[in-house]
């Protein structure tokens, strides 16, 4: 479930600004969407201009935009660590939470990100907000939706299978696992529903990134403004 765009322009600014955090001989995790996919390409121009660097990519997306414009790869099986990650999110509150996995990216997202050394966010203003309050995606393992449903509705949300818009029946992910969209209202304590939600039973991975970023460049029509948690 994709958060209404904001402005092409603004993403850009945030993408390239944090491309130019990357330093020589960096493994870099590469995130997806539409902001991170400019980062990527700001990567590839980079690594054109004569950058050392090896991206992580983060689904199928990810990996076929860096093949497409020169970042070379490796594989996130034979990493164990990674320099820095730049990663797009839904959205981002006051304390640089996060809800992730419009894209339905969000389990290799969070493998990727909480490996990074510097976890960066790339983000338009359209993305900030002072509380967290979009649906959480959940990645379930297919035969445990039922179950992690119920589970859900008893922490409070309100799930919802998440479908596909040019296939029928639901989105599948690159893990072959299912998304339920888990509507939750304002999310006062977003690190003890991160906990709730990580524990059922069938969840491989849900959206709540909490803690894991370390800063976040925002692109504004005059420039990228850059928040920290210091
Ligand atoms: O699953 C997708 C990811 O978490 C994306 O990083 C997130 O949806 C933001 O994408 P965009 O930059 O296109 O808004």
């Amino acid at each position: 479930m994709k958060a209404p765009g904001g402005s092409d322009a603004a993403k850009r600014r945030a993408g390239e600004h944090a491309a130019d955090t990357v330093s020589d001989g960096d493994v870099v995790g590469l995130g997806t969407g539409s902001t991170a996919a400019h980062a990527i390409r700001a990567l590839g121009r980079a690594v054109d201009a004569g950058l050392d660097v090896r991206g992580v990519a983060t689904s199928y997306a990810a990996r076929d935009l860096a093949r497409e414009v020169g970042v070379p790869l490796t594989d996130l099986a034979a990493v164990e660590r990674i320099d820095v990650a730049i990663d797009g999110a839904d959205q981002v509150s006051d304390d640089l939470a996060l809800i992730k996995g419009g894209g339905a990216a969000h389990a290799r997202e969070k493998v990727v990100d909480a490996a990074a050394d510097r976890f960066v966010v790339v983000a338009d203003p359209s993305k900030e907000t002072a509380t967290l309050d979009r649906p959480v995606p959940v990645e379930v393992l297919p035969d445990a939706r039922a179950t992690v449903r119920r589970a859900v509705r008893d922490h409070g949300g309100t799930p919802t299978l998440r479908t596909a818009e040019r296939k029928d029946g639901p989105v599948v992910t690159d893990n072959g696992n299912l998304v339920l969209d888990c509507a939750f209202g304002p999310i006062t304590a977003p690190e003890s529903l991160a906990t709730d939600l990580a524990t059922v039973p069938g969840v491989v991975a849900h959206g709540l990134f909490v803690g894991l970023a370390d800063a976040v460049h925002v692109g504004h029509a005059d420039g990228v403004r850059v928040r920290t948690t210091d």
